[in-house]
């Protein structure tokens, strides 16, 4: 995992750093790969806790950016790097003992590879790559794997939290934030927890607050989006840092590999047009068991055909008649430990899809055309929400925000069956196509990725 074969030296060598929780890793590595086949001279040295290298270079195929190479930080001379245990635990581990961990690793590689690191790209989260970047003289480029509005929120926070203040108390007084430029929609209990509620002081919330004041220090802001997106909060991010928005992934650095060992997408072939319901939570969090029971009462009730990708700790809450019924009509739906989204949502007997607003989720249902049933869980996803349902009109809440039979029914039936369903389409289809413009010569994503090809190749 440490060494590389090539005879010749690189041109140049870039750091690029991991944050090894949910799905953070994959979409810098992406980038990395779509940054290392447009500069094949240059070395891509990608840090990361040993975990999260093994699953992502298994699952990510690099070998058309051999110039990737990946390497194992230790978090300190005592600790093992964070583990999957305590997720909570193991990310505050991580950012405690990362700095020292990604500064130990760089000065051997340096010294393996021969070449001075001369950009360090890295997760947003790690905002401590600025002064690294700045210790070494060297410029520092940010990827912020979520939205435009999320980031605005962390931008703004000192300002919302005086605002949130502000508004305490006064009976009557709308919660939106209409002075913040771009989030005039998006009200203070859309926001993530730990930006104005919860515990401000632990040490992810600080992270993000500290993250919202360095960000500015970047040479580069990149983001997993397309400008047409959301223009206004585009142009207000821009007047507070450099942003490229390169995006969307799954349009500009696909996979490439889809692993499908449970044969869902000959499965779909077997159904109509837009018919079936595609239902995955992501993998950070799960709604409760009660929940998970509705919605699969829901399912069962309906007769509505779907896949739903879910881990078999969450199998366990489903009730034994559903089940039953999976295995006696197969065609009734697939129960799935994970499936090729991306390739699933494309596919043209899809029509719906159940999520929890995760950005990547977002993205790769734009770039196929998918309308959403939103029941987010933790962090960025309420506001994901807010965004699909209020501004870009392709999704809708479940009533009450929770998993009930008659509400998901409904929810089903109005996207998979309704005027406002065959709204959502069209709207998310219309989105689809600003995002294939974008990712063409001369649209503004391509533009923007060249961009970032020149600061890298005059580093
Ligand atoms: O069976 C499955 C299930 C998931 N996926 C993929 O897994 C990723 C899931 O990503 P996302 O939708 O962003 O969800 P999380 O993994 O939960 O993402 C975390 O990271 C995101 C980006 O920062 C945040 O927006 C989320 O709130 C946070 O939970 C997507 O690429 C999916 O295509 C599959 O390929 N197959």
């Amino acid at each position: 995992m440490t060494t590389t074969n090539n005879v010749e030296p690189p041109r140049r060598h870039i750091a690029v750093c991991a944050f090894p929780f949910g799905t953070h890793a994959a979409p810098l590595l992406l980038l990395a790969r779509r940054l290392s086949t447009a500069t094949p001279d240059t070395r891509y040295t990608f840090f990361n806790v040993e975990r999260s290298n093994t699953a992502l270079f298994k699952a990510i195929d690099v070998s058309v950016g051999s110039n990737i190479v990946p390497y194992n930080i230790t978090l300190s001379n005592e600790a093992p790097a964070a583990g999957p245990g305590n997720p909570m635990k193991a990310i505050e581990e991580f950012l405690e003992h990362s700095p020292g961990g990604f500064r130990r690793a760089m000065e051997e590689v340096e010294a393996h590879v021969g070449v001075k690191i001369s950009i360090i790209i890295s997760d947003a989260f790690l905002w401590y790559c600025s002064d690294i970047a700045e210790e070494k003289g060297l410029d520092w480029i940010a990827l912020w794997t979520a939205g435009t509005a999320s980031l605005s929120a962390h931008l703004y926070t000192d300002a919302i939290r005086a605002l949130a203040s502000d508004n305490q108390g006064e009976e009557g007084k709308e919660d939106v934030l209409v002075s913040i430029p771009g989030l005039s929609n998006v009200r203070i209990s859309d926001l993530p927890m730990g930006l104005v509620s919860g515990d401000l002081d632990a040490p992810f919330s600080q992270m993000l607050h500290k993250m919202g004041t360095m960000l500015p220090k970047a040479k580069v802001v990149t983001l997993n989006v397309f400008q047409e997106l959301s223009p206004l909060v585009v142009n207000d991010l821009n007047s507070k840092l450099k942003l490229l928005c390169v995006g969307p992934f799954p349009l500009t650095c696909p996979p490439q590999v889809y692993s499908d060992p449970d044969n869902c997408l000959d499965w779909l072939d077997q159904h109509g047009p837009k018919t079936i319901a595609y239902i995955s939570f992501g993998t950070v969090a799960t709604p409760p068991p009660h929940e998970i029971r509705a919605l699969a009462k829901a399912l069962e009730g309906s007769d509505i055909p779907f896949v739903w990708s879910m881990s078999d700790s969450v199998r366990a809450n489903l009730p034994e008649s559903f089940i039953e019924k999976i295995q006696n009509e197969p065609k009734v739906g697939k129960i799935v430990s994970w499936a090729p989204q991306i390739k699933l949502l494309g596919h043209p007997s899809t029509g719906v899809f159940v999520t929890h607003c995760g950005w990547n989720s977002i993205m790769e249902s734009i770039s196929t055309g998918v309308p959403l049933i939103c029941r987010p869980i933790i962090g960025d996803q309420e506001l994901n929400q807010r965004i699909v349902e209020i501004e870009l009109k392709f999704g809708i809440g479940i009533e009450g925000g929770c998993f009930t039979q008659s509400g998901t029914t409904n929810a089903l039936n109005q996207v998979l069956a309704s005027e406002k369903g065959e709204e959502m389409r069209k709207n998310v289809e219309e989105l689809k196509k600003l995002a294939e413009e974008s990712v063409k010569q001369g649209g503004s994503s391509n533009e923007n990725f060249n961009a970032l090809i020149e600061l890298i190749t005059s580093s």
